[in-house]
């Protein structure tokens, strides 16, 4: 058995979506995400340039094989393009395999250990009250699970403030604009925000935050303390992680549950969090970390310590991502929740898939393979439309993460 051919798509039904479709010699094809939020072409280039012209010709069914001639094949290893672009093949290659068996692909990985999967969703608002108003507006909708942001007072354009009710997409221009950051009205306004919402609705939800990289540990250390009367699933991305040790000073000072990993992209990244039991969930996924085949090692280092997963399910993660991450949520024993920001219509219309919001979960589908296809014809009616994410600077002009 061959690969025949593979094509990369490139469709922005809403925000843009980088899309490999792999062909066999025997008539199944499957679908894999490189998406990179801001930095797409980059990996349209990588796939078309570099990894298409190496796969054609190789035996689809050796799913571990061509994962390492990838990765180790490149020499360069590791960084988001790669990773990405090893994942869309094989996300493809497992969806294929999956098809080839008749299975849904969390029967081939090892079959379900849970029917559904507890997903949250993203409330915010301008200030608290309206994102009070937002997270009531998601138990309404069943969830069971919700993170908060809200708008800071004298923050120009706060970290996770959507326009819509349900959307929220930061790349919003195509070049990079330019948003505020302060730590100290965040630290202030933060904790504020979840005494009101536990105030409000009581302790039968989870509320979860994201410090989006902004604080130094000293200061995620402190926010985390100020947050444990409202004992939070999580806080997300209190401090940097590129230096793993930073995450030691925060867990000395607060039990508030922490969960790092979106932007890492190899078991390599989180190796020492994992080990030291410096984080309680990773938050790798199936496009940012290479694909199925990387990520299931990164799972079970987890669970040797107790970590639990929280897939990262921006919206900047196209539908053939979420599919598979489903199936891995669905299969995964050391499962802890997965994020859920919505698709647009047109982007579900592009990406017919089979799974369902239910009750607060996402229920995987049962059709062979991921679940996820992609309308070739519609996709061609949106084109690519250059967007990048934002920065932040501080109030004097210094650059900060944003
Ligand atoms: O979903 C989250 O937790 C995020 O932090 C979303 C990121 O800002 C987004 O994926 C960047 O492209
Ligand atoms: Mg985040």
């Amino acid at each position: 058995m061959k690969i025949e051919a593979a094509k990369v798509i490139v469709s922005s039904p809403g925000r843009n979506f980088v899309t490999l479709k792999i062909w066999t010699d025997q008539g199944v094809y499957g679908i894999g995400d490189g998406t990179l939020n801001g930095r797409e072409k980059a990996v349209v280039s990588y796939l078309e340039d570099h990894v298409v012209p190496c796969i054609v010709g190789m035996d689809p069914r050796r799913i571990e094989d061509v994962w390492q001639y990838l990765y180790k094949g490149a020499y360069w290893r590791r960084g988001p393009v790669t990773m990405r672009a090893i994942a869309a093949v094989d996300m493809a290659l497992w969806d294929i395999k999956a098809k080839m068996a008749g299975m849904p692909l969390y029967d081939l990985l090892g079959g379900k250990s849970r029917e559904r999967v507890m997903v949250y969703g993203h409330a915010n608002g301008s200030d608290i009250d309206s994102t009070v108003e937002a997270v009531g507006r998601y138990i309404d909708m069943g969830y069971k699970a919700i993170r908060a942001q809200t708008g800071v007072p004298g923050i120009k354009d706060a970290y996770g403030v959507g326009r819509g009710q349900l959307y929220y997409e930061p790349a919003d221009a195509t070049l990079p604009s330019v948003t505020g950051w302060d730590t100290r009205k965040a630290l202030n306004y933060v904790p504020q925000l979840f005494e009101k919402l536990r105030a409000t609705y009581g302790f039968d939800h989870h509320l979860l935050h994201d410090g989006h990289h902004r604080y130094t540990p000293q200061e995620a250390a402190n926010l985390g303390k100020r947050l444990e009367p409202y004992q939070l699933f999580w806080l997300e991305d209190c401090t940097p992680a590129e230096n793993q040790e930073a995450f030691r000073l925060v867990r000395q000072h607060t039990v508030t549950p922490l969960a790092v990993g979106e932007i890492f992209n190899t078991i390599w990244d989180a190796k020492d969090l994992i080990e030291n039991q410096l984080i309680d969930y990773i938050r790798t996924t199936v496009v940012g970390a290479g694909g199925l085949t990387h990520l299931r090692r990164i799972a079970d280092l987890a669970s040797l310590y107790q970590v639990r997963t929280g897939c990262h399910g921006a919206t900047d993660l196209s539908p053939v991502t979420m599919g598979c991450a489903l199936h891995f949520d669905t299969w995964v024993p050391n499962f802890g929740i997965q994020e859920y920001m919505r698709h647009s219509e047109e982007t579900d219309a592009v990406f017919p898939h089979d799974y369902r919001f239910e009750d607060g979960h996402l229920i995987v589908g049962e059709t062979p393979g991921h679940g996820v296809d992609i309308d070739e014809a519609l996709a061609a009616r949106y084109p690519y439309k250059q967007a990048c994410l934002p920065v932040a600077r501080l109030e004097d002009g210094t650059m900060w993460s944003w």
